[in-house]
């Protein structure tokens, strides 16, 4: 009888079902707020956004995961040949199933994926960021690029702009408007994780700002929270807040049903500034996060905002 040895690359690999369903599993772990947001979206959409969740959680373990100690530039190297194989339509794991089967039903663009490894190959070099500008850079490779993939994934919507009178117009592409929600989620996270990032060594916020606010590095690292810090902070969450505010105008051209689940998961983050402000702008001893019932209570709000505007 013939024997069917399998190498280990030619090993059959999960099924589509078993690979979204394995998507979908870790999104939930891991970003609780997200996971909300998609499960307001229709079928094909939320497993699409759930295959490129896992994409860009497993770019972002190379530095931030159990095994990152062992990263080095050939190791994103070798990411990023592993993405042009996906884009060939060739999955190599398990979890790239679900990715190359969504990356052949969107229009999905290679760039917002390859520049996404360059935000991850400058958390490999550095550990500062000079000024905002500096910092803005990081953030759009690293969260911007998610607000460009997950937009073609929920779509325009074709009647905006549109009418009987009127010339066939391009649909509107709210890319800035996505980059903009991208980079105030990710300014988010990193104002909430500050104590965290502090223990690695890491310091995420301007080191401009710092020194603005005459409050230096040694502050951060001992915990301290005094006026100079409050200052500091209300300085940033401010910057958080505008980029929240240029995103918004962006979500009323997206395809309706789109609309309600990017509305939660906007105000649902946005709230994480709120808690950092009620916890008195503590963030080295406690982490800022919305309850279940607060939100909860925000998904009405979203839908009337998804409703109305
Ligand atoms: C506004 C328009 C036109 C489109 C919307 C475009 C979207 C969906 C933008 C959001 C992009 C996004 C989800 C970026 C990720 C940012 C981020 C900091 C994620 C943090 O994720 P985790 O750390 O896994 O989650 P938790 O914070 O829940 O732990």
């Amino acid at each position: 009888m013939l024997q069917l040895t399998q190498s280990p690359s030619a090993r059959v690999l999960a099924s589509l079902e078993e690979s979204y369903e394995r998507c979908r599993q870790i999104t939930a772990k891991y970003s609780k707020t997200f996971y909300l947001g998609t499960r307001l979206m229709p079928e094909a959409k939320r497993r699409a956004i759930w295959a490129i969740y896992v994409w860009c959680r497993r770019t972002d373990e190379l530095i931030d995961g159990p095994q990152s100690e062992f990263t080095t530039e050939e190791t994103l190297d070798d990411w990023a040949a592993h993405l042009e194989s996906l884009f060939q339509g060739q999955p190599l794991d398990d979890l790239d199933v679900a990715l190359v089967d969504t990356l052949q039903r969107f229009p999905l663009d290679m760039q917002p994926f390859c520049d996404m490894i360059e935000g991850q190959r400058m958390d490999l070099h550095r550990s500062r960021y000079e000024t905002f500008e500096e910092l803005q850079l990081y953030c759009y490779r690293v969260a911007g690029t998610v607000g460009l993939m997950s937009t073609v994934v929920m779509g325009i919507d074709p009647a905006v702009n549109t009418a009987p009178w009127m010339q066939a117009q391009p649909l509107p592409n709210p890319a800035e408007e996505a980059i903009a929600l991208g980079i105030a989620n990710q300014l988010t996270n990193i104002l909430r994780d500050i104590g965290e990032d502090a223990q690695r060594g890491r310091i995420y916020l301007p080191l401009e700002d710092l020194e603005r606010f005459n409050y230096s590095e040694q502050d951060l690292f001992d915990n301290v929270i005094d006026d100079r810090w409050r200052a500091l902070m209300q300085f940033q969450i401010q910057r958080a807040h505008r980029f929240y505010e240029s995103a918004e105008s962006g979500i009323s051209v997206l395809s309706p049903d789109a609309r309600w689940p990017v509305w939660s998961a906007l105000i649902l983050y946005r709230k994480i500034l709120d808690v950092i402000v009620e916890n008195d702008y503590d963030v080295f001893n406690r982490r800022a996060f919305v309850p279940k019932v607060r939100k909860a209570l925000c998904l009405p709000k979203a839908l009337l905002r998804a409703r109305v505007s």
